[in-house]
């Protein structure tokens, strides 16, 4: 497995918020997002390094760091063809894993093994438009996962992705007949100038009653609240 960085700090992002975490963080990625903020998982030439370690040795290294909740994260972790056996290792040692996902691919040997889907399917900000989107594969997801082992994560930076991601949840009618959890959060570039801003403009979009049919939360990076855009936290 082509592995980035292995550290320890706390879940930034969703529902598990604010809970320890251990982070192994793999290289590549199939999309290039305009607001990437891992863009040095690319390539080399963004800086991109990594060593090749075995799932074995993946558990060995997070069974040091010691927290009990593991995000397998990018990059996009779903490229590596050793996900099923490395969550099989990890989830005989009782951790509980969350993958963070853009949905572009559907693993389908990992995705029974995994307690939290984490899919951030990308809106027009990230770069691509619609190119980014694979419809046909978040309707797997969909299909294939229990409420409780999904959360969908937007990054919503302007009214024209706060539009295309109402179609998006139209276009796939279980978000609002299982009401799955939406969370829409700030671009973190955009944000750090004036993060409170950024949050209030997102929240008014939010009260309107569209939002009423989703079960939606407006919520932060809280390690990009706390640290900035660093690497390693
Ligand atoms: N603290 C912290 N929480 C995170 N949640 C998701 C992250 C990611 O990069 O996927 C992330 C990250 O990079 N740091
Ligand atoms: S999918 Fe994630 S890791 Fe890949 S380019 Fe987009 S933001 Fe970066
Ligand atoms: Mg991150």
């Amino acid at each position: 497995m082509l592995v980035m960085e292995i550290y320890r700090s706390i879940q930034g992002e969703g529902s598990l918020m604010g809970v320890p975490t251990t982070f192994v963080r793999f290289f590549a990625c199939n999309l290039r997002c305009s607001w990437c903020d891992t863009k040095y998982s690319w390539s080399v030439r963004e800086g991109g390094s990594w060593e090749t370690l075995s799932p074995a040795t993946v558990a060995e290294r997070v069974a040091a760091l010691g927290a009990r909740h593991v995000v397998l994260t990018g990059g996009e972790p779903t490229l590596q063809k050793e996900l099923p056996q490395l969550a099989t290792l990890l989830k005989a040692q009782g951790y509980h894993l969350t993958v963070e996902t853009n949905a572009t691919i559907f693993p389908a040997l990992a995705v029974p093994l995994i307690d939290l889907w984490s899919l951030s399917p990308k809106l027009p900000s990230a770069g691509s438009g619609a190119n980014y989107l694979r419809h046909p594969v978040i309707e797997q997801f969909l299909h294939s996962l229990e409420p409780e082992h999904q959360q969908w994560k937007f990054v919503v930076r302007d009214a024209h992705d706060e539009q295309a991601l109402r179609s998006l949840l139209e276009a796939h009618p279980l978000f609002k007949e299982r009401r799955l959890p939406i969370i829409v959060q700030p671009e973190g570039d955009a944000a750090l100038s004036d993060y409170p801003a950024a949050l209030a403009w997102l929240a008014e979009r939010v009260r309107d009653p569209f939002w009423d049919q989703y079960n939606v939360r407006v919520l932060p990076q809280l390690h990009v609240l706390i640290w900035g855009r660093r690497r390693l936290v």
